[in-house]
């Protein structure tokens, strides 16, 4: 496919996407009637349609209207191309700019418009982020880099270094924890490698490695992650300590993968249904993983961001609430409790910390940790207590 040919790729699909289409059903049912389309094209207009929804207020703003032809007029602008490079109609680009595309004069009429973000949520936004709220928005508008984990149960990190590079994909450690690398070149064969699939690295991003190194696994015999998911915390853990180490979530479904994932780590893990969790209870450390607004996520899932509205905000903030209440009865006198969510937003993270503490006493707050989007990492926030037994 050329460049122009990508890129009406991408307006097509954009448009579907734009009538309420999930976003990944679209790019796959586009694939699937496109036959002619390698790997690569498919790459790139995967590429181009993930850009073009993160950015999606500005680039409609640049390109004239929300629609796929506009946002995607609006990357070109954004990303100082010249349009009619791309839009010109031959070799199945886009037709060429019209006099009324030509003569637009854009506007920005907020912060959020030109940064990105939903108007409603900037004042939340801007509040929680303080003076770095252009910075953490501006880093929304770009893809997040690929991370993996090394997996410590199998080799250490010079090691997995190695073993990637012979197979192709180039890293370099990350700062936010001994485990993280960067892939710097590669990614797209992860996948396939041995050194994934034996166990060596899992994909993993460095801010939910760190919020792992945060919690004082060494002094807790018995583990429990409470709000598991496919077990991505659970695994980490399981990789630094010698713990009998527990998963568990609501919608068991949601753990499918997770013996899987354990054996090609060489970890051991045990799912836990609701009445197991009962009778398995207390655990000397329980990490709550809670769902989230995904604020810290929305570079890998854009749709996320346009998704939320205050009333979802809302209903997340008090689903937290409840289930870390359900959580911290899981803990043993003298445990600890971590409270994680991949947010950047205070509501759901230091408000919640300060809520918790309102409504239970008999709990000493031992740290709190956040990481934002625009130092390298996914945003994720980890507020850890400890009970003290009179609870
Ligand atoms: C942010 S995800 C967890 C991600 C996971 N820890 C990881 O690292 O891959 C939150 C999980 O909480 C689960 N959940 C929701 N309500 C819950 C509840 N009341 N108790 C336990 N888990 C719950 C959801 O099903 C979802 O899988």
């Amino acid at each position: 496919m050329t460049p122009g040919a990508r890129v009406q790729a991408a307006i097509e699909i954009l448009d579907e996407i734009l009538t309420g289409q999930a976003v990944e059903k679209t790019l796959t049912n586009w694939a699937r009637r496109s036959r002619f389309a390698g790997s690569k094209d498919r790459a790139a207009v995967r590429d181009h349609v993930y850009q073009a929804l993160r950015c999606r207020r500005s680039y409609a703003v640049l390109g004239g209207s929300e629609t796929g032809r506009g946002l995607m007029l609006g990357a070109c602008k954004d990303q100082g191309l010249d349009p009619a490079a791309l839009f010109h109609g031959e070799g199945h680009a886009p037709s060429a700019l019209s006099a009324a595309e030509q003569s637009i004069a854009p506007e920005f009429h907020s912060d959020a418009e030109r940064h990105d973000i939903p108007e409603w949520l900037w004042p939340v936004f801007s509040r929680s982020l303080g003076t770095e709220a252009i910075a953490a928005a501006t880093a929304l508008r770009s893809r997040a880099a690929v991370h993996l984990r090394v997996n410590l149960l199998k080799g250490d990190r010079d090691n997995a270094i190695e073993r990637l590079t012979r197979e192709g994909i180039a890293t370099e450690p990350h700062p936010a924890s001994p485990t993280a690398l960067t892939v710097t070149e590669g990614a797209r064969r992860i996948k396939n490698a041995e050194s994934y699939l034996q166990g060596f690295v899992e994909l993993q991003d460095a801010a939910s490695q760190a919020v792992v190194d945060k919690l004082p696994v060494q002094n807790a015999p018995r583990i429990l992650d409470y709000c598991s998911g496919g077990g991505g915390k659970a695994l980490a853990i399981a990789a630094q300590t010698q713990a009998e180490v527990c998963a568990h979530d609501a919608d068991p479904r949601r753990m499918r993968d997770i013996p899987e994932r354990a054996m090609r780590a060489g970890a051991d893990i045990r799912c836990l249904t609701s009445e197991e969790l009962v009778t398995q209870a207390p655990f000397d450390l329980v990490l709550c993983d809670a769902p989230c607004s995904g604020s810290g996520s929305w570079r890998r899932d854009p749709e996320g961001k346009w998704r939320l509205t205050q009333d979802t905000l809302d209903d997340t903030v008090a689903l937290q609430a409840r289930i870390l209440d359900e959580a911290a009865q899981r803990v043993a006198p003298g445990g600890v409790l971590a409270f994680a969510t991949c947010s950047m937003l205070d509501v759901e993270n230091s408000q919640q910390t300060q809520r918790f503490q309102e409504r239970h006493t008999g709990w000493a707050h031992l740290s709190e940790t956040a990481w934002h989007v625009h130092s390298g990492t996914d945003g994720f926030y980890v507020s850890v207590f400890r009970r003290n037994g009179t609870e």
